[in-house]
């Protein structure tokens, strides 16, 4: 059977490999130091053209390679469709699915999130504020003086669940502590299980899978969501809105079910928009967390951003305070964007699985059918022949740009996925939630700037030393826990 499955994988023999130059290239390494990794095989060979790949060290991936991609493959591809290039099999095989059990993505989900984001990102921003206002004024001391001092991670990823559900979800859900603590935890869960399937070759996973305490854990959540999302589901089935010939209106609602379940295909499944709920949660919550939190270790690490970002948001609340004018928020945006440049959340993006055999038109490079192709994402991100100084934190530098390119600047905001800018993905199978995550981020930042006098503490005391380099577990940004965020209410 171990024959069988090796001689199954796909022949790379024709693209070189990259591996860490003095020979350590265990299983510890690759968790560690993989940014490093793709910097070498970027600058190597993609930077001349060529594809490169990298193995990847953990038992029950049912593939061995990774096969990082030039430039001008990854334009090549941005458009295909998921029948092709496929970031649903990617994501099977990336969170070992098969194994653990968690859920798989509908194919009309990304579509139906992005269009109904779009067409009610307004009436999103809006209620995306007065919850965090909400949010905050609960859980962030409101006399005048009084300090707090937080665990980053441990305080937004509470509040961005909240909020998230409040806007996806109505109050049936969103006020049930159960639900939330559910929600809070589905992504940590989904990596940690798919992590202790890996522990296993894949032979056995399968047999091991359903006596892992984790993998049993996602089981019972997915079950969960499910029974949770019955009494919302048949009441969407028997309102007919499906039947409303004109998909605009369709796609207009108060909650993200409801302009969700407007993009649903009519014959959907109770089983497939749970699941759809519970991959939007998994896909929403920590991402944005890892995002806020390194934002904020890189704003308080430099603190003449703040005095900045801090008087560009005094101009955007309005003087009643009730609401916040985003296009006035554009220092914070590029501030942002730089943030995610050196540290994005995940160090490549695109990944997808080709479903059949492939020929790039642009080089001649054939991929045979079940490859596994990604892009570097981190790479691109501090090539010097793209970004000045760039392993420099410049808080300015997108500001810069967008004045010296005024022509283009529209494709360098944050929410705009670009070649040198794959933080959010590319093409058609991006993030589809990142005008919403771009909002949410851009209104917690600005009602702290303006509510509290924020600095930085490690070990109890206020830390003014250089900013961190930002770790990485696998692909995905670890923020330091050892930097707590401090809050003086104003
Ligand atoms: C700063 C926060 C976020 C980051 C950095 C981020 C990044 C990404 C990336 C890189 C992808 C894969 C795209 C590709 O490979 O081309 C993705 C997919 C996705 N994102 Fe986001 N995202 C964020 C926030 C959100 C939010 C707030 C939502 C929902 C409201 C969301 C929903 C999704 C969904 C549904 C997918 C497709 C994943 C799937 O179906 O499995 N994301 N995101």
């Amino acid at each position: 059977f171990v024959l069988n499955k090796w001689r199954k994988e796909p022949a790379l023999d024709h693209i070189p490999t990259q591996q860490f130059p003095d020979g350590d290239n265990s299983r510890a390494r690759y968790l560690t130091d993989l940014r490093y990794l793709l910097e070498l095989g970027y600058r190597r060979y993609n930077k001349v053209g060529k594809a490169f790949k990298i193995t990847i060290p953990i038992g029950g991936y049912a593939v061995k390679y990774r096969v990082i991609l030039p430039k001008d493959h990854l334009e090549e591809i941005k458009h295909l469709s998921n029948d092709v290039f496929s970031w649903q099999l990617a994501s099977r095989i990336i969170f070992a699915q098969d194994y653990t059990g968690a859920p798989d993505r509908g194919k009309w989900s990304g579509k139906a999130l992005r269009v109904g984001i779009h067409q009610n990102l307004g009436d999103i921003t809006t209620q995306l504020d007065q919850r965090i206002v909400e949010y905050f004024s609960s859980h962030l001391s409101q006399q005048k003086g009084s300090v707090d001092a937080l665990n980053m991670m441990s305080f937004f990823i509470p509040t961005i669940t909240y909020v998230t559900n409040a806007l996806l979800v109505d109050s049936r859900l969103s006020s049930d502590p159960e639900w939330l603590r559910q929600t809070a935890n589905f992504a940590v869960n989904r990596y940690g299980a798919a992590d202790d399937v890996r522990k296993w070759p894949p032979y056995l996973a399968n047999i091991v899978a359903p006596f892992i305490p984790s993998v049993r854990r996602l089981r019972a959540q997915r079950e969960y969501v499910m029974e949770k999302m019955k009494p919302i589901y048949e009441e969407l089935k028997a309102s007919g809105q499906l039947r409303v010939d004109d998909k605009k209106l369709r796609r207009k609602g108060t909650f993200g079910y409801e302009w969700l379940w407007g993009g649903t295909p009519d014959d959907v499944t109770l089983r497939d928009f749970s699941d759809t709920m519970m991959r939007t949660m998994i896909a929403a919550i920590h991402t944005t967390a890892k995002t806020i939190s390194v934002a904020l270790i890189d704003l308080l690490t430099n603190p003449e951003m703040v005095e900045a970002l801090k008087n560009e948001a005094q101009e955007a609340v309005s003087p009643d305070h009730a609401s916040v004018n985003l296009d006035k928020l554009i220092k914070l945006d590029c501030f942002l964007k730089e943030s995610q440049r050196l540290s994005p959340v995940f160090l490549f993006t695109m990944n997808r699985i080709v479903t059949q055999d492939y020929e790039f038109k642009c080089s001649g490079l054939r991929l045979p059918k079940g490859t596994m192709v990604t892009g570097p994402a981190a790479a691109i991100a501090t090539d010097p022949d793209v970004f000045r100084d760039p392993g420099t934190f410049d808080g300015h530098r997108y500001y810069r740009m967008r004045e010296e390119a005024k022509d283009s600047a529209s494709s360098l905001v944050l929410g705009m996925s670009t070649i040198d800018s794959l933080g959010f993905g590319l093409g058609n199978q991006a993030c589809p939630g990142r005008f919403l995550a771009v909002n949410n981020l851009k209104l917690m930042i600005a009602r702290l700037l303006t509510g509290w006098e924020l600095s930085l503490e490690s070990r109890g005391r206020e830390y003014k030393g250089p900013r961190p380099v930002m770790a990485y577990n696998d692909f995905s940004v670890v923020p330091p826990s050892e930097y707590n965020l401090r809050l003086r209410k104003l």
